[in-house]
């Protein structure tokens, strides 16, 4: 018996990755009986039949899950932006560590562009600007900078996926099929075909794969990229904010909701430059959101 993580399930069959290769599965006739949903991200332990057929025998209860896409033991999630062309939407990137946090994963993020952001800013006609992952890192959170064309910092991120599952997500055209080549770059699988990336069909099924990559198991999660907020309640907002934690309690009112309310020192952290502008307007900007869909429950 051999334990592996199933990568998905297609065509009545379940791809286990173990042993350093893929294993078409079938199941044992007990779990089919019970119509067992497996998922991508799934321990299982197989019981292989040839070089390359196996049986699912067992499977280990999840750690965590993650619907829309489904995936069970997601460790942490890429939230992918170029420095550049586009633009990082920083309100999406807000969105998504709220939705990632809230899921209990944990976030990283990247920027990838890097080279086209340098070309852009080192031009002599081009005013020096700090680029934005500085305030993400004061925060707290992972970021990397990477280019996907010359490989500037795909190595140090490459050591962050290894062992892990991971998903992508980020908005289109920011260089995520780019990042998830460039990771994989000299990693080769032994058997099955489920490392390359297939551009085809991708956005256009809801189907949810796990692909080995850089020692690890990634999964690419255009739905992910919901606009939603999580359901939650408007105290709690503040709460996804980590570089608010040391002043919400400071404010006038106990319940202070950082909007319009006196005296609120978050506020204060705000325009003496202690709290980024955008991160706090964005605040605001969910805190409507969020009051909004209050009211719809
Ligand atoms: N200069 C430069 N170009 C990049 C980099 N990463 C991606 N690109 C280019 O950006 C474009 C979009 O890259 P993709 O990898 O297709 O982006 P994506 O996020 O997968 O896009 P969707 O499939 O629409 O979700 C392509 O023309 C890439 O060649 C990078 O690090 N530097
Ligand atoms: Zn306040």
């Amino acid at each position: 018996m051999i334990e592996g993580v199933l990568l998905k399930g297609y065509g009545g069959f379940y791809y286990v990755y173990a042993e350093d290769r893929v294993w078409e599965c079938s199941l044992r006739g007990r779990f089919r009986i019970k119509d067992q949903d497996f998922l991508p991200g799934d321990r299982v332990r197989i019981l292989p039949e040839s070089n390359t057929k196996a049986r699912i025998e067992g499977a280990e209860p999840r750690l965590n899950f993650l619907s829309r896409p489904s995936i069970a033991n997601v460790d942490q999630a890429l939230l992918v932006f170029a420095m550049t062309s586009p633009k990082p939407d920083l309100n999406l990137l807000d969105r998504l560590l709220i939705q990632v946090t809230y899921s209990g994963i944990e976030p990283i993020i990247v920027f990838t562009k890097l080279d086209n952001y340098n070309a852009e800013t080192l031009s002599p006609d081009s005013k020096p600007q700090p680029f934005v992952s500085d305030i993400y890192r004061r925060i707290g959170y992972t970021v990397f900078e990477v280019s996907n064309k010359t490989g500037t910092g795909i190595a140090e991120l490459r050591n962050r996926l290894e062992e892990k599952i991971s998903v992508l997500a980020g908005p289109s055209g920011v260089g995520k099929s780019s990042l998830f080549n460039a990771l994989s770059e000299g990693k080769q699988l032994k058997t099955g075909e489920i490392s390359q990336k297939s551009q085809r069909g991708r956005h256009t099924t809801r189907h949810v794969e796990l692909m080995v990559c850089a020692g690890g198991l990634v999964a690419d999660t255009p739905g992910f990229s919901s606009l939603f907020l999580p359901k939650m309640k408007r105290e709690d907002l503040a709460g996804y904010f980590p570089e608010f934690e040391e002043y919400r309690h400071k404010c006038r009112f106990s319940s202070c909701l950082h909007d319009k309310e006196p005296d609120c020192s978050i506020k204060a952290a705000q325009e003496n430059g202690e709290i980024s502008r955008t991160r706090y307007e964005h605040y605001r900007d969910f805190l409507q959101e969020v009051i909004a869909a209050e009211r719809r429950y």
